[in-house]
C-alpha cells in the first residue's frame, strides 16, 4: 500500500466531509453545522491521504489567536478534522499526517499547536499534553441556593433568541478573551458558532435561549441555555442545559446563576464545560449536590520550545535549566535556560547542567498554567536535579485564573 499525502482541492470538500463523518460514525452533521465547517475550512492547511483513487485520511488546522499567561495573544494552529478510514486504521496514517503537520507548523514559525481530542489517548505520543480542564456538573436546584451579592437588584434581565443576542454577547466575550489563558479570539467565520442549534442536536431540549443581564441599559453579562421537556408522574422535572454564562463583573455573574436556578418547572442545571476555577463553586450553598467533575479540555504541543516558553509571562520570577525529551520533534530535545517573570521571558539553548528533566508532553500540559509541574513530578514525570528548582518553576508556570477553552473545534 502506498499512501500519498496531498492538499485539499476546492471541489473535494464534500468528499472530505463525508469521509470525516464516516470515520466519526453517528448520524452526521446537520446542514447548518456542515455549512459552518465548510466556511471555516482553510484549504491551504488541510491534508488528505490517498490510497490510489480513495481518500482515506484527513487532517486540518485553523489559524487561531490564543491568550497566553500574561494576556498576550499568540497565533496558534488548531488541529482539527483528523480522521483515518476504518479500512486503513493502525497502519501509521495518522502518524504520517502528524509528522507533516508539525513540520509545517515549524516552517510557519508557529511555536505552539492546540487541539481538542475525540479521545485523549491519541495525541500524547505526538507530544501533546492536556493543558486545560473542562468542569462539568449537575446542580440540584431544589436543594442548592445561590448567593446574591449586593447590587443584583439593579440588574434587568431580557430573554431573546440566541441569534438576536449574538452580536451584543460577542462584544462581552471579546472583552473577556485577554483575561484568561487558553481563550481564542473569535476569527472570521466563527461568529455564529456559539449559537448553532440544529433541532437534530437538541436531544430532547427546546431551542437555545439567550438571557441578557443589563444595568442601566448596558449589557453586563449573558447566559445561553435550553430547557429539556422532562415530566414524570410527580410533575415537571426539567433541566436547564447551560451552554454559556459570562459576565463582566461578579455581581452580574451571581445574578445570572441565581436566575438560571429559579426557572419555573426546572429542578437541575446541567453543564459540561466550565473553567475548573469557575466562581460558581463559591456561590452555591452545597457544593456536594453540584456533582462536579472534570475531564480533559484543550491539548497543547510546544512546536518550538524556546519560542513558546519565551512567548508567555510567568507568575513568579523563574531561572531554570530544563532538559527536554522530544522524540517526535527532536529539534526541541536538550537543555534550555528559561529566565522570566510577569513582564516576559527569554528561553535559549544552554550547556549548563539540567535542573529539571521532563518530556515535551509535560511541558505542553504545564504551558498554560492549568496543571502543576509539582503534581507531574509526583507521578515521576518531572525530575529535579537542583533542590528548589521544582517548587520555583511549578509556581512560576501556574496561572490565576486557570486556562480554559469554552468550546471544541
Ligand atoms: C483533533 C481531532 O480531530 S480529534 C479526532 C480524531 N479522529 C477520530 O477519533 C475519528 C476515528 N478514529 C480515526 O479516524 C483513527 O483511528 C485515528 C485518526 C484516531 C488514528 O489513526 P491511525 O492511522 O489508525 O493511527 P496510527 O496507525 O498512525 O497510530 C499511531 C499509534 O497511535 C495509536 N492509536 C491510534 N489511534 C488510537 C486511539 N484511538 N486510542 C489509542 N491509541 C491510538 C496506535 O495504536 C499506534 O500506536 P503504536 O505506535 O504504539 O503502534
Amino acid at each position: 500500500m502506498t499512501i500519498e499525502l496531498r492538499g485539499l482541492a476546492p471541489d473535494q470538500w464534500g468528499l472530505m466531509h463525508d469521509r470525516l463523518e464516516r470515520a466519526f460514525g453517528g448520524p452526521g452533521d446537520a446542514p447548518e453545522e456542515r455549512d459552518h465547517w465548510h466556511t471555516v475550512t482553510e484549504y491551504d492547511r488541510t491534508l488528505t491521504a490517498w490510497d490510489g483513487p480513495e481518500m482515506v485520511g484527513t487532517a486540518g488546522a485553523f489559524s487561531f489567536r490564543m491568550t497566553l499567561p500574561g494576556g498576550a495573544p499568540l497565533a496558534v494552529p488548531g488541529v482539527t478534522m483528523v480522521s483515518v478510514q476504518p479500512t486503513h486504521r493502525r497502519r501509521g496514517l495518522l502518524t504520517s499526517m502528524m509528522r507533516r503537520q508539525l513540520d509545517e507548523f515549524r516552517d510557519r514559525a508557529e511555536p505552539v499547536a492546540v487541539l481538542t481530542a475525540s479521545e485523549p489517548a491519541i495525541y500524547g505520543r505526538f507530544g501533546y499534553g492536556v493543558g486545560t480542564k473542562q468542569l462539568h456538573g449537575t446542580i440540584d436546584t431544589t436543594r442548592v441556593s445561590f448567593a446574591r451579592p449586593a447590587g443584583t437588584e439593579r440588574i434587568r434581565f431580557r430573554l431573546v433568541s440566541a441569534a438576536a443576542g449574538l452580536t451584543a454577547c460577542e462584544a462581552v466575550y471579546a472583552r473577556l478573551v485577554p483575561g484568561r489563558p487558553g481563550l481564542l479570539a473569535r476569527q472570521p467565520g466563527w461568529e455564529t458558532r456559539p449559537v448553532l442549534d440544529p433541532p437534530s442536536g437538541r436531544n430532547g431540549a427546546g431551542p437555545l435561549h439567550c438571557l441578557l443581564a443589563e444595568v442601566d441599559g448596558e449589557l453586563r453579562g449573558y447566559a445561553r441555555y435550553a430547557v429539556t421537556g422532562e415530566w414524570n408522574y410527580g410533575g415537571a422535572d426539567e433541566t436547564v442545559r447551560l451552554r454559556d454564562v459570562e459576565a463582566l463583573d461578579p455581581v452580574t455573574y451571581a445574578a445570572l446563576w441565581d436566575f438560571l436556578a429559579s426557572i419555573d418547572l426546572t429542578s437541575k442545571i446541567h453543564f459540561t464545560n466550565r473553567p475548573a476555577d469557575d466562581p460558581v463553586q463559591h456561590l452555591v450553598s452545597d457544593i456536594r449536590r453540584c456533582l462536579l467533575g472534570f475531564r480533559d479540555g484543550m491539548h497543547v504541543r510546544l512546536v518550538d520550545v524556546g519560542a513558546a516558553l519565551a512567548a508567555r509571562a510567568y507568575s513568579a520570577p523563574v531561572d531554570v535549566v530544563l532538559d527536554v525529551e522530544d522524540a517526535f520533534c527532536p529539534w526541541n530535545a536538550g537543555r534550555w535556560r528559561l529566565t522570566g517573570d510577569a513582564k516576559g521571558a527569554v528561553c535559549e539553548r544552554t550547556s549548563d547542567a539540567a535542573e529539571l528533566s521532563l518530556s515535551v508532553k509535560e511541558l505542553g500540559a504545564a504551558y498554560l498554567g492549568g496543571f502543576g509541574l509539582a503534581a507531574m513530578a509526583g507521578a515521576g514525570l518531572v525530575r529535579e536535579s537542583r533542590p528548589g528548582a521544582l517548587a520555583e518553576t511549578s509556581a512560576a508556570f501556574r496561572t490565576d485564573p486557570e486556562p480554559w477553552l469554552p468550546h471544541g473545534f
